[in-house]
């Protein structure tokens, strides 16, 4: 199987650096530098610097030089992956989408996005907890893949799955999808309680009424409750939510030090997909009756429109209600 990447940043190189110890893979990068840096060092300078990289992957600034690949990973930020994958609109393989968020403009999933641009492709999500520098470095991962039909997604597990790189299947395309977007948001939450110093109890309760709300959501958008509770969901909230290796968990913190969401987001190259999911998540929530009020609160937080004080207030002084509701 003809293996390519989509997007060079430090997932989608982490991500090849996988496929490579099974054959040649194809890796797209939008950026010249990136192409140069990994063709000439071996290594991403820009998105993960310091790894030194497989021979086996083939940089390449060319769209189309992938578009007879019998495997493609997408790994663009979110927001940007209609536009990448427009150029791609006959492509007839199977199309993994590795990134987490929304689509701010359309309230979309991304893997509904993917089914409308490239309507002949095979499209599942790959998606867990899965911090790109330790997957680069070899250490042990498990992450879980959403396909409809089970056949295709085993064919292509044989292809990537590694015994460091241990994969789970599924056929809830839509909750392995919600729990890596919302979690994203959640993290910022979390960084937020520990930039402020509210202590190891307040992030284990933000953690858990997180999980709530993101199964509220996940299950409004027909995902299983069982998905939501795995991998992509809950094991990848645990991890973004302790530890400073997370961009959204860096950048909540600093916005719990006190700094402003503006001066943060300003010169950012590498993506806190957090940001741009809150908006569009709690537009979603709200207009359909889902409370998610850690959603609503990171997003006031990031607007501007409230400061930690007045949120964190807010969240205390809600009605005490049964815990499952
Ligand atoms: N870094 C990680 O550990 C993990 C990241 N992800 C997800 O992977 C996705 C990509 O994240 P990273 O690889 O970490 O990126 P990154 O933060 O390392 O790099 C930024 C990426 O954004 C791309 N980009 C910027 N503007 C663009 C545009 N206009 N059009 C297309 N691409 C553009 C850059 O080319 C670069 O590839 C995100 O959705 C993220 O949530 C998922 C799992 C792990
Ligand atoms: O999704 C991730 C790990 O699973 C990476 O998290 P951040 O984007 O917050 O760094």
């Amino acid at each position: 199987m003809k293996v390519g990447v989509i997007g060079g940043g430090a997932w989608g190189t982490a991500l090849a650096q996988v496929a490579a110890q099974g054959g040649e893979t194809l890796l797209w990068a939008r950026e010249p530098d990136v192409v140069a840096s990994i063709a000439e060092a071996r290594e991403n300078r820009l998105f993960l610097a310091g790894v030194p990289l497989s021979e086996a992957i083939r940089p390449t600034g060319a769209l189309t030089d992938l578009e007879d690949c019998d495997v493609l990973l997408v790994v663009t930020p979110a927001q940007h992956m209609r536009s990448v994958l427009a150029s791609l609109p006959t492509f007839r393989g199977a199309l993994l989408l590795c990134s987490k968020g929304i689509e701010e403009a359309s309230g979309q999933l991304l893997h509904t996005i993917a089914r409308e641009t490239c309507p002949e492709a095979a499209v599942m999500v790959l998606s867990g907890p899965t911090f790109a520098h330790e997957v680069a470095a070899g250490l042990p991962t498990a992450l879980t893949l959403a396909a409809e039909i089970e056949a295709e997604a085993e064919a292509v597990r044989s292809r990537l799955a590694r015994p460091a790189f241990r994969i789970y299947l599924t056929d809830d395309v839509a909750g392995a999808e919600v729990g890596g977007a919302v979690k994203n948001v959640l993290a910022i939450a979390c960084g937020v309680v520990e930039g402020r110093g509210l202590g190891q109890n307040a992030r284990a309760a933000l953690i858990a009424r997180g999980f709530a709300e993101m199964t509220r959501f996940g299950l409004a958008r027909g995902a299983r409750a069982e998905t939501l509770a795995g991998l992509s969901g809950l094991g990848d909230l645990v991890l973004t939510c302790s530890s400073t290796s997370s961009r959204n968990f860096s950048l909540g913190k600093g916005l719990g030090q006190g700094r402003p969401a503006s001066e943060l987001m300003a010169d950012r190259r590498t993506v806190a997909e957090g940001a741009f999911t809150a908006p569009v998540l709690r537009r979603l929530a709200e207009a359909e009756g889902i409370e998610m009020p850690i959603v609503a609160a990171v997003d006031d937080l990031l607007a501007g429109q409230a400061d930690v004080d007045s949120v964190l207030g807010r969240l205390l002084s809600r009605p005490l209600r049964p815990e499952r509701a």
